[in-house]
């Protein structure tokens, strides 16, 4: 974009943020080599790239959290502030993390206002001067959130929405959001995209990653590739087709496979029963999965799957109701009880209930299985090395071996991790609650094939997803709406009929 002053010379739209020959190390690895990325004003640039392609660590540099090894960042064509200087970088740039920065305990007003309270006499906090600014700040960007309720109240989405309205507060029109719809249903898809076009209408430029390249094409206007610690690409999006993008990202020209699906036994016996579960939430479910059985359970972000889903494995208490594997009731709210009985978890959220940073990636994958790794209380290290090198070759996992630090991987590995640990014990049921959250696109299909494959070996799966393509894998898909069950889909359905049931429309459908 440029543009040219009648009497003057030609001004250029100076790039808001740009990556100059960024190179970074951590120990051998190389995650940045020779990295450039020019964004430019009023643009959503996607940022794309398989897991552990760098793009994390990019963001880390862009936003002055991380100094490169080489190579440097400008802003409006000027040099980055000091790594000392945080207001200097928060003025600059603000990213939005999967992992909430906002402090529940607080309002919105002073997580807002976080350290720059508005003081009157005495240096005592003016309130109602600090919600009035609050207000005004969130009337500015068009945001409807009451300024008064505690942070914990807000949605995923509210959340995002105060983070960035934070941002812009400090002066910052560079955002930079980091795989932003992961937690969010369609609805909520929908209402973040058309902030992002209010906000780039009001002279804000995004930095989007996401592993969704449908998003890609709906929201961008420029996409640049990172593969293997390398830039490969930036182009107009309109001017990139899927495939070409896929194999920017792959190295390879793919085409992905269609997920095989294999009809489930006709007389295969009950494996799973979930009889009038009722969650502390409200939210309802009966249901009888055979073994071999891959059945998923559907649904929008306040539909109540993932609650039933954590009464059926015990990461919560349910208020009634009973679960039993083959024949034996499980223990309500126990999660050993559940192991023992023989079920795999991927867990929704990875940092709370998956993993353990600070342990390596032999530790992570075999901590609920030290049975098939040693003996008598005692670890075979080589056993669980072996274990765990079948889960990196399995899984495709990016990482320098079984001693490396679950917490120095990148994202979508520490999932596979995840997975990898609830396939560790061979379990009769495993329960996948949104298990290719920030996967890569060739990934996901790795993660997927793995259902079919322990399907082969007799176990029964529940895949707990609003992804189409997580829900594709399965025999037939329940969906639920506001708590209750709406409609039970047989394979072979229709993206338009399920993503209309997870909606709540078509309730008659059972
Ligand atoms: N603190 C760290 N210590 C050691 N290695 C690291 C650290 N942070 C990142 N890495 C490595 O750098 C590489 C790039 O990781 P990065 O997190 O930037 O990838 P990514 O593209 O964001 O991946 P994902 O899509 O999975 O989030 C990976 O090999 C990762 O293991």
């Amino acid at each position: 974009m440029s543009s040219t002053g009648t009497d003057g010379p030609v001004v250029r739209d100076r790039p808001v943020a740009q990556a100059v020959n960024v190179t970074k190390r951590f120990g051998s690895t190389v995650a940045l080599s020779a990295v450039n990325l020019v964004v430019r004003p009023g643009e959503v640039h996607a940022l794309v790239g398989r897991n552990g392609a760098g793009k994390s660590t990019l963001v880390s540099i862009l936003t002055g959290l991380h100094a490169p090894d080489d190579g440097h960042v400008t802003f409006d064509d000027e040099a980055a502030p000091a790594a000392a200087d945080r207001d200097g970088w928060r003025r600059r740039v603000a990213c939005v993390y999967q992992k909430s920065t906002i402090i529940p305990t607080l309002t919105v007003a002073e997580n807002l206002f976080l350290n720059r309270h508005t003081r009157g006499y005495g240096g005592l906090i003016r309130w109602p001067a600090l919600r009035r600014e609050a207000e005004k700040l969130l009337a500015a960007w068009s945001l409807d959130i009451d300024v008064r309720q505690p942070a914990a109240m807000l949605s995923v989405e509210q959340r995002q929405f105060v983070e960035i309205a934070r941002a812009l507060s400090v002066g910052a029109r560079f955002i930079i959001l980091d795989e932003p719809t992961a937690q969010l249903d369609a609805a909520g898809i929908n209402r973040l995209f058309g902030r992002i076009d209010d906000l780039r209408a009001q002279g804000v430029t995004f930095l989007f990653i996401s592993h969704h390249l449908q998003e890609i094409y709906e929201i961008c206007d420029q996409v640049t590739v990172l593969r293997d610690a390398r830039h490969v690409l930036t182009a107009a999006v309109a001017d990139v087709d899927r495939p070409t993008l896929v194999a920017a990202m792959t190295g390879e020209d793919v085409t992905l496979p269609q997920v095989a699906h294999r009809p489930s036994l006709a007389g295969a016996p009950v494996r799973l029963s979930v009889r009038d579960l009722a969650t502390t939430s409200g939210a309802e479910l009966s249901l009888e999965v055979k073994v071999g059985e891959v059945v998923g359970i559907a649904g929008g972000g306040s539909s109540g799957k993932v609650d039933v889903a954590e009464a059926i494995v015990g990461l919560a208490r349910p208020a009634r109701g009973t679960v039993v594997l083959d024949g034996r009731t499980l223990r309500p709210g126990s999660v050993p009880d559940a192991l023992a009985a023989g079920v795999g978890l991927v867990p929704q959220d990875r940092h709370r209930e998956g993993l353990v940073p600070a342990l390596s990636v032999a530790e992570n994958v075999t901590m609920t299985v030290p049975h098939r790794v040693g003996r008598y209380g005692f670890i075979s290290p080589a056993r669980r090395d072996a274990l765990a090198r079948q889960t990196i070759a399995d899984l495709a996992v990016k990482t320098s071996g079984p001693q490396e630090s679950v917490g120095d991987l990148s994202g979508g590995n520490q999932q596979k991790v995840v997975m990898g640990r609830a396939l560790a014990g061979d379990p009769k049921l495993l329960v996948l609650i949104a298990p290719t959250a920030g996967v890569d696109v060739r990934s996901k299909q790795t993660l997927l094939d793995v259902v079919a494959d322990v399907r082969r070996r007799g176990a029964t799966v529940l895949v707990i997803s609003d992804e189409l393509d997580d829900l594709r894998v399965c025999d037939r898909v329940v969906v639920m709406f506001a708590g209750r069950v709406t409609g039970e889909w047989a394979h072979g359905w229709t993206d338009n009929e399920l993503v209309a049931a997870m909606e709540g429309v078509g309730f008659d459908h059972v």
